[in-house]
């Protein structure tokens, strides 16, 4: 079930899912030996999705990941849900990559269209002096390549907003919403 302040038009996925542009043999290096994209995960992990109200926001009017409970410092978070694709998303807000392959060929996780609690996750600039969170690429034990969001080096309070940083260059790509402080 979606959790609360889920969009309606937004699917709610617990695992990813594969789009038809990913070719077998990409989909196997990224499943690994496991199967456990089918298995959704049983625990809700420790966020929720907030709307931003607060007027000094730069994201007012859109949400948010907010802790909701206690967040220990290096801790895993939440893994990063949404449509696993090899083709071009240029207009998307959402994608993140996650496979480049020798050949070219390249794979991203894309929670515009569907997607988890994670794609709530705002970068810091204009919010924090910085990030509180991290993005990491992971291979499970089984061998399946993920990414996932996790605390940094301190511990992030319930209630506190989970900031990463998308990195200079994801701005810069959006040349109309760079923000002052790039
Ligand atoms: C992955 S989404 C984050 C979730 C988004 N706030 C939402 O409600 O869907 C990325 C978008 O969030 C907004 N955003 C995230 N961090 C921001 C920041 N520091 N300043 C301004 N806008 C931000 C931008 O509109 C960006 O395109």
């Amino acid at each position: 079930m979606a959790p609360p302040h889920w969009p309606s038009h937004i699917q709610y996925l617990q695992c990813s899912q594969f789009h038809s542009s990913v070719p077998p043999e990409v989909r196997l290096i990224i499943q690994g030996n496991s199967n456990t994209n089918k298995q959704p995960t049983k625990h809700r992990p420790p966020v929720v999705i907030r709307r931003i109200t607060s007027t000094s926001h730069p994201a007012q009017g859109q949400c948010g990941l907010f802790a909701a409970k206690k967040i220990p410092p290096q801790t895993h978070v939440i893994d990063y849900i949404g449509e696993i694709h090899c083709d071009d998303r240029p207009d998307s807000d959402y994608d993140l990559s996650l496979y480049r392959g020798h050949d070219g060929v390249n794979a991203g996780i894309d929670a515009s269209r569907m997607g988890n609690e994670a794609r709530f996750v705002n970068d810091y600039r204009g919010i924090a002096a910085k990030p509180n969170a991290v993005f990491s690429d992971l291979k499970t034990p089984l061998g399946e390549m993920r990414m996932s969001i996790w605390s940094s080096g301190q511990e992030i309070k319930k209630g506190e907003e989970i900031l990463v940083s998308y990195g200079k260059a994801w701005w810069r790509a959006r040349q109309t919403n760079v923000p002052d402080f790039i």
